[in-house]
């Protein structure tokens, strides 16, 4: 893990001014202070959305908190014994202090690896953000923290007029970023960005993920999104063969997440 607890202040590119100023927080123990839930998104599907709710979720009990990962929507499951097992799911849970009931959980899983309004349809069920804000709310009953997966990207799809943008306003959770690190991820960080802030939510934070450890001018393109988003970059995760979600909780910079 690059360390960069040390780092310059983040100083927004001077063309960004429309968005809020994020104050740099002095740190404080994240178990007293910082949301209560927070929503995970990332550029895309396959950028580590799993393995920095995972590290989020150990991070947080480290500091004393009790803990409960959610996935509202997976897509991706495999059948077997006693239902579908989708792997967010199952790593989420094994992250988390707390066990709570699957159906809070993953309210809704899906066999097909597709868009999960495609999903849905073929299987014939309705995706209803409503039943899962009422599971959100049970699991924040259970859990000091809980850390909300997206699925795909901020923007998917759940219905014919919904998508996951408009679950996480529903939800009214802070945001935390996950960047796939790799050529394009700048304008799709952008555009995250910018559709967080068009509906009114907070970005906490956001995470560059090195999903590809040959991306040219790494550094170059790690600073143009320090420079130009105004949230804390809560850590840059090396590409690790194995990635490990303790060891990646060990360098993300939780204080920065307790803002008032
Ligand atoms: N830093 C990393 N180094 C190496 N492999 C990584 C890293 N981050 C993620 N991966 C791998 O990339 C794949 C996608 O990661 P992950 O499942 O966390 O993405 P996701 O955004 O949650 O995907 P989905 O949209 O399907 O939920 C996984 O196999 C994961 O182990
Ligand atoms: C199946 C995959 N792993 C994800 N869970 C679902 C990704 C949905 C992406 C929808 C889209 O933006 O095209
Ligand atoms: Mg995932």
């Amino acid at each position: 893990m690059e360390n960069i607890a040390d780092s310059s202040p983040l100083t927004p590119h001077p063309s960004y001014t429309n968005f809020h100023a994020t104050r740099r927080v002095e740190s404080r123990n994240p178990a007293q202070a910082g949301p209560k839930g927070l929503f995970v998104t990332g550029t895309d599907t396959g950028v580590g959305k799993t393995l920095i709710s995972c590290a989020l979720l150990h991070a947080f009990t480290a500091a004393g908190n009790s803990t409960v990962g959610m996935k509202p929507v997976a897509a991706g499951c495999v059948p077997g014994q006693g239902g579908l097992h989708c792997e967010d799911v199952e790593s989420l849970q094994r992250a988390s202090s707390v066990r709570a009931p699957r159906e809070l959980v993953n309210p809704y899983a899906f066999a097909p690896p597709v868009a999960p309004h495609v999903a849905a349809a073929e299987a014939g069920v309705t995706i209803d953000l409503k039943h899962i804000r009422h599971a959100y709310l049970a699991l924040a009953e259970l859990a000091d923290k809980v850390v909300v997966e997206g699925v795909g990207g901020f923007r998917v799809p759940l219905d014919e007029f919904s998508d996951t943008a408009d679950l996480a306003q529903l939800l009214d959770l802070p945001i935390v970023l996950v960047v796939g690190m790799r050529l394009g991820c700048l304008s799709h960080a952008m555009l995250t960005v910018e559709a967080i802030a068009a509906r009114g939510l907070t970005l906490a934070g956001w995470v560059a993920n090195r999903i590809e450890p040959d991306m040219e001018r790494f550094d170059a393109n790690l600073e143009a999104l320090r420079q130009r988003i105004v949230a804390p970059l809560l850590g840059v995760v090396a590409f690790a063969p194995q990635p490990d979600a303790v060891r990646v909780a060990r360098g993300l910079l939780l204080p920065l997440l307790s803002q008032p």
